[in-house]
């Protein structure tokens, strides 16, 4: 498969997502800048973590106005994959491709630290492989990580089953304990409604590789590859 990871002035995240799709993953990735207006054929785009444009007015808002994205946000709109991590994520959720809102964290700090995950649906590209009981340890490094979506909106995500992460506690269990951030009902990501597009706060790429201590974040490539292949 065929991959297009977008560098923004300020992502961080970009070679550490472009590494473990290339070198864990062992797929074609094409790597493209933000003033590019040609996707280059690729199959899937993912748009990586970090502080696109300094995080000015919001993380992703400006962002989302970049050359690059008019092609991400008609690709997405043609049915093409699009994964937003941590940034990518705010960044979608800005465009409103993804519904919701990412705002600051609830103790207003900067948190990175492993957390807990659990999948809350099968029925999607990231989560078909994930053991819908099982807590996934998975890194967040994140300020505005908070998800916000009203209630209105909250029903529809439960009523179309788009919610893909929810932040739980070692032993899967889905508390406000266990919510780092202060996220509506602990959600970590979701999908959209046509479940093509993808974002979440907590970054697998970053719990991909043997040499780190930490495989459970490669579960969500393989389950990309083995659905899509
Ligand atoms: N790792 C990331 O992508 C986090 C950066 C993000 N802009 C924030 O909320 O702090």
């Amino acid at each position: 498969m065929k991959f297009g990871v977008v560098t923004f002035p300020g992502s961080n995240c970009d070679q550490d997502m472009v590494y473990t799709l290339r070198n864990i993953m062992e797929q074609e990735v094409v790597e493209l800048w933000h003033k590019d207006t040609d996707l280059q054929g690729v199959d899937f785009v993912v748009l990586p973590g970090g502080f696109s444009y300094g995080d000015y007015l919001r993380s992703g808002a400006i962002a989302q106005f970049s050359p690059i994205m008019e092609k991400v946000i008609e690709f997405a709109n043609n049915g093409g994959y699009v994964l937003g991590i941590c940034n990518g994520f705010q960044i979608l959720c800005e465009t409103g491709i993804l519904p919701g809102a990412l705002l600051h964290n609830e103790n207003q700090r900067f948190i990175c630290k492993n957390v807990y995950l659990k999948a809350s649906t099968s029925k999607s590209l990231v989560t078909a492989n994930a053991d819908l009981h099982k807590a996934y340890k998975i890194p967040i490094a994140h300020a505005e990580g908070r998800y916000f979506i009203d209630n209105e909106g909250l029903q529809k995500l439960k009523d179309n089953d788009q919610i893909l992460y929810q932040y739980c506690d070692k032993d899967g269990h889905i508390t406000p304990d266990a919510n780092p951030n202060g996220s509506v009902d602990n959600i970590a990501g979701v999908t959209n409604e046509k479940r093509n597009v993808f974002g979440m706060m907590p970054h697998p790429e970053r719990a991909a590789d043997e040499a780190l201590g930490n495989t459970e974040g490669k579960l969500m490539f393989d389950s990309i590859l083995e659905q899509v292949q």
